[in-house]
């Protein structure tokens, strides 16, 4: 099967204040379609790896593969537009733009990217919005809305370059178990019904348990498959 995602032995030091190896010898592969977790105790490395694997932190050694392609040493342009096209990201926190209407903040990155017509675009994002029955919430202003609903809104607009891999810094950490379930959901019809491919850190086990696979991090490390 073919991999969306490849690491070879990526390593990382920050140099400030003190000198430390923070990942280290980090090696893996995400098949296409795979729903994957990163499980690991506060300050094992999970963030910094997913900020590297996002093409967000170049300042790493060895090698990232991205649909086979090595992209370790691209420039930043390059880097840019391959993470807008390919990468959809989902954080603890929303990050919408409380003043913008949840249609556009859905439209933003399609936007940014400047592929498709306007039109087309708010076509695109109204469909994302379907997919997770919010549309009613369309027009609406960010700030006036559910946090279990602002969720599902930046899982829209990671999703309007239609990625091939959707990452997720602990996007269900600020949600209570309902709302946690509905995106634990969302993410399983995704990988189901759309074959999209998941890396999701996490300090939920339920949510883990029900992954394809859980990658566990220790102290920079990786420690099972
Ligand atoms: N910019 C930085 N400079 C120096 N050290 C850092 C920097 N960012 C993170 N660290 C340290 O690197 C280690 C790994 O941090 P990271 O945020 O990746 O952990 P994590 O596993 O995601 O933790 P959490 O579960 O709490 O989010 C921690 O010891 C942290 O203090």
């Amino acid at each position: 099967m073919k991999l969306v995602l490849e690491s070879k032995n990526i390593n990382k030091h920050f140099k400030k204040p003190v000198p430390f190896h923070v990942l280290k010898a980090i090696s893996f592969q995400i098949k296409n379609g795979e729903f994957v977790s990163i499980m690991g105790k506060s300050g094992s490395g999970k963030s910094t790896l997913l900020y590297i694997l996002s093409t967000m932190d170049t300042d790493y050694e060895g090698e990232l593969y991205f649909n086979q392609q090595l992209i370790t040493g691209k420039s930043n342009e390059e880097l840019s537009r391959i993470r807008n096209k390919n990468i959809g990201f989902v954080f603890q926190f929303h990050y919408l733009l409380s003043e913008f209407s949840v249609l556009e903040n859905v439209m933003l990155p399609a936007k940014k990217l400047a592929e498709k017509s306007v039109q087309e675009i708010e076509h695109d994002a109204m469909q994302k919005l379907k997919m997770l029955h919010i549309e009613q919430l369309a027009t609406k202003k960010a700030s006036r809305i559910s946090g279990g609903e602002k969720q599902r809104v930046a899982i829209a607009r990671a999703l309007i370059n239609n990625p091939t891999i959707l990452m997720g810094d602990e996007p269900t950490g600020n949600l209570d178990s309902h709302n946690s379930e509905n995106v634990f959901h969302i993410f399983k019809e995704l990988k189901e019904e759309k074959g999209l491919s998941l890396l999701i850190v996490t300090h939920d086990h339920d949510f883990a348990k029900r992954t394809d696979r859980i990658i566990e991090m220790e102290d920079g490390r990786i420690i099972s498959p």
